[in-house]
């Protein structure tokens, strides 16, 4: 762990794919936990990379690694927090807003590949196609013969929550398949003619399907809850791709063990990587693991965005830090790249 001097020190929480690992080694001295030979559990080895001489002030965070005060604690040279995902729900942005901790995010890396699964989870549900999958698979084609009507996209009511990066892009391909926008965001937007609604129950008994897209905090935990799936109705449909606990889990699963709605599509978990049990013999639900974002192309996308967020920040940290100082909102120090002249 001794400083090596030349490249900026960075310290990484979680192994990253090869490709990943080389070309950070390529521009900074890695700080790796995962290195062979490091045993220190994952406190004690921040401590002791903050201890050396030239300690690492930035950290690529990977997947779900926590950024609290007690990890901020051991790393008190830190400035700079580049995250490999779009949600920031791991991190507490108030707390390195105030220890003047510079946040960036993957931006729009994987917005196209997100906004396309939204799509295929809900042609998924109504078309039925992974239930059609499992039934020929099954051979009941031949032993059962009919088989249940699916429901048409073109003219569905779809209730987008969240028009950001991922959102707008979802509704753009819904609006192609002749779909009907509305949304409900924290503004209006002027950049869109969709009916804006200031409330999520509104916006749920005016729609069919409701499409998870926002942002995991205080305000959006549990947006849909029992009263959202209510309004929807018995024809709804729930397709998520934001976070799992933007959704109350266990009125989700009750809603569609009593056929209070008709559907649902989900990349995210309340309790990943636990999924409820009763989903699993649901034919009108669609599971997956959280891949939304995982693309090869996206991943290498991502590449590049983090190698530039670290450049960015190290090729320009006064002005980063001065940007935080004169009470700029952390959204503006999103991402680093932002920073520079
Ligand atoms: O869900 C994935 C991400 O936030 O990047």
């Amino acid at each position: 762990m001794a400083a090596a001097g030349g490249k900026p020190a960075v310290l990484l929480l979680r192994p990253v794919d090869a490709p990943f690992a080389a070309a950070l080694r390529d521009r900074f001295r890695v700080l790796d936990l995962y290195a062979p030979g490091q045993a220190l559990p994952a406190l004690a080895f921040v401590a002791a990379a903050a201890a050396v001489p030239e300690p690492p002030r930035a950290t690529v965070i990977w997947g779900g690694v926590r950024v609290d005060a007690s990890f901020l604690d051991a790393a008190p040279s830190l400035r700079c927090v580049v995250s490999t995902a779009a949600g920031l729900d791991h991190i507490d942005l108030a707390e390195c807003a105030r220890r003047g901790v510079a946040v960036a995010n993957s931006g729009e890396v994987y917005s196209t590949d997100v906004a396309d699964y939204a799509v295929g989870l809900l042609l998924d549900v109504l078309r039925r196609v992974s239930a059609s999958e499992r039934y020929v698979r099954r051979g009941s084609w031949a032993a059962q013969g009919d088989y249940p009507l699916g429901s048409k996209l073109g003219g569905k009511r779809v209730g987008i929550i969240g028009l950001g990066n991922i959102g707008s892009r979802i509704a753009k391909r819904l609006e192609a398949f002749g779909c009907i926008i509305h949304y409900n965001s924290r503004k209006p937007k002027d950049s869109v003619s969709y009916k804006y609604f200031p409330n999520v129950h509104e916006l749920a008994a005016e729609s069919d399907v409701l499409v998870v897209a926002c942002a995991l905090n205080k305000a959006t935990r549990h947006i849909v809850n029992k009263d959202v799936l209510e309004a929807l109705g018995k024809d709804g449909v729930v397709v998520n791709i934001g976070r799992g606990a933007n959704i109350d889990e266990a009125e989700l699963v009750i809603a569609l063990r009593e056929g209070k709605i008709a559907g649902a599509g989900l990349d995210v978990f309340e309790h990943e990587p636990k999924v409820p049990a009763e989903l699993f013999s649901m034919e009108n639900v669609v599971l997956s693991r959280h891949v939304a974002v995982l693309t090869e192309e996206s991943r290498s996308d991502l590449r590049a965005h983090t190698i530039g967020n670290l450049e960015a920040f190290f090729s320009d940290v006064t002005r980063c830090l001065l940007l935080h100082l004169h009470g700029l909102a952390l959204q503006e120090l999103i991402p680093v790249r932002s920073c520079s002249p």
